[in-house]
């Protein structure tokens, strides 16, 4: 355990519902002779490891034990099998203000907060200027904690946690509560936390946190661990699993993301279900996907990273100089930027019927992280009139990833020098 803060080893937690809460209590006071409920896992045979210093995420669909494994680690639900053991004092963000008096005041609360984790009333009082400037939430902390508004009473729990010194700090979506400024706050006091070495361990949806923050992701889905390793081959695969891909089928399981003989591109992409089209289709888009540097098919691209955006085209009629092209849109509509094959001085001649081109379009993405949706188009120009062949619209997600968050929709990579007159 020397280097390991966190060890999570087989744990499962079996739940077991009722249909009727008459079984429940006839099988509690063992009035029946066969068990009524069903056995329901909430976690099935999880293992772990969070190493000291290591930041690690946990991702999964809802539903999927992300909580449960959290309340398990830090004590506040006993496992039904298998061992967790932690090595460090933690500080666990999750039901926040759990541990509150309603009727305490706030001083009062964090008071009682901090001795029922360990501290001593004169360690408490060194922290106290600390925590109340981190909450700002001014004269209220000499009120009764049950008179706060929700942000309020986010922003002292918030305080008191982080505050505590812990060396492991636990965190279930915390850090998406309390308005904007609030969430940034805490947010460099997370950074903080990393650049002092400690251990976090956080459950959130926000992909993009996850992606910024994790030396290491563990994706859990139906109480299972589906797989563990870097935050954006994780990351990939959660949307695979959560677009209901047929990832159960591919030869390629681990890793997934390569692209498979015969079978199309796009089934490795998750689409957008409400897909436009229109065109005359005498040349049509029968395949695409997105490849990263590596060669694999993905829809998370690291900024900067090379990918290349490739199209299958067929043709199903003769046509001249046909222009492929692809936009990338912000998820409110505004386009981003594009281009095409004429723009890129690239011109096919006469495509004959029958004929199906692979189009390839390399480039790095400079976009800050976040999701991003993909437009396709293959048109042509007949004498002076531009002939829609077909167009697919917000056809996928391109998910950026990104440690690194500058102004805007762009990076521009500035190299910055300061030099002394
Ligand atoms: N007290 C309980 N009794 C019965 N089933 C429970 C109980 N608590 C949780 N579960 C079940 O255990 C499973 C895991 O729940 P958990 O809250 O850990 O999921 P989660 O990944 O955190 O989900 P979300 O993203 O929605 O917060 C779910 O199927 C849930 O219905």
């Amino acid at each position: 355990m020397d280097n390991i803060a966190i060890s999570v080893e087989h744990v499962k937690k079996i739940y077991k519902l009722y249909d009727r809460n008459r079984d429940r209590l006839k099988d509690a006071l063992g009035f029946s002779k066969k068990p009524l409920g069903k056995e329901h896992y909430a976690l099935n045979d999880v293992s772990f490891q969070v190493g000291q210093g290591e930041t690690v995420g946990i991702i999964g669909t809802n539903g999927s034990g992300k909580s449960t494994i959290l309340k398990i680690i830090t004590g506040v639900l006993n496992p039904t099998d298998g061992e967790v053991k932690v090595n460090g004092r933690i500080s666990a963000l999750l039901e926040l203000g759990a541990g509150f008096n309603m009727e305490y005041t706030g001083i009062e609360n964090i008071y009682l907060n901090g001795t029922m984790i360990g501290f001593t009333k004169e360690e408490i009082d060194e922290k106290l200027q600390d925590i109340l400037d981190f909450a700002d939430i001014g004269d209220f902390v000499n009120q009764p904690v049950k008179t706060y508004s929700s942000g309020m009473f986010v922003r002292l729990a918030f305080a008191v946690a982080i505050n505590i010194e812990p060396e492991i700090l636990i965190v279930d979506e915390a850090l998406s509560v309390g308005d904007v400024f609030f969430q940034t706050k805490c947010y460099h006091k997370f950074e903080e936390f990393k650049k002092m070495g400690k251990t976090i361990l956080f459950v959130s949806h926000d992909l993009g946190s996850i992606g910024k923050y994790c030396d290491r992701v563990v994706l859990l889905n139906k109480g299972v661990k589906l797989a563990e390793g870097k935050p954006k081959d994780m990351i990939d695969l959660y949307k695979r699993v959560m677009a209901e891909s047929k990832m159960e089928d591919s030869p390629k399981k681990e890793d997934g993301h390569a692209a498979i003989e015969g079978v199309a591109w796009k089934e490795s992409m998750i689409l957008n279900p409400d897909k436009q089209e229109y065109g005359d289709k005498k040349a049509e888009i029968i395949d695409f996907g997105i490849f990263d540097a590596t060669g694999k098919i993905t829809n998370t691209v690291s900024k900067f990273e090379e990918c290349v955006l490739k199209l299958k085209v067929q043709f199903h009629e003769d046509v001249l100089n046909p222009i492929f092209a692809f936009t990338i849109r912000d998820l409110k509509g505004t386009d981003l930027t594009g281009t095409n094959s004429l723009i890129e001085g690239l011109e096919p001649g006469l495509i004959e019927a029958g004929t199906t081109l692979t189009v390839s379009f390399r480039q790095k993405l400079p976009f800050q992280k976040g999701q991003y949706l993909l437009q396709l188009g293959c048109t042509g120009y007949n004498g002076d009139e531009l002939e829609v062949h077909h167009r697919l619209y917000d056809i996928c997600c391109i998910q950026v990833l990104s440690k690194k968050v500058t102004v805007g929709y762009f990076d521009l990579n500035s190299i910055v020098s300061c030099n002394e007159e």
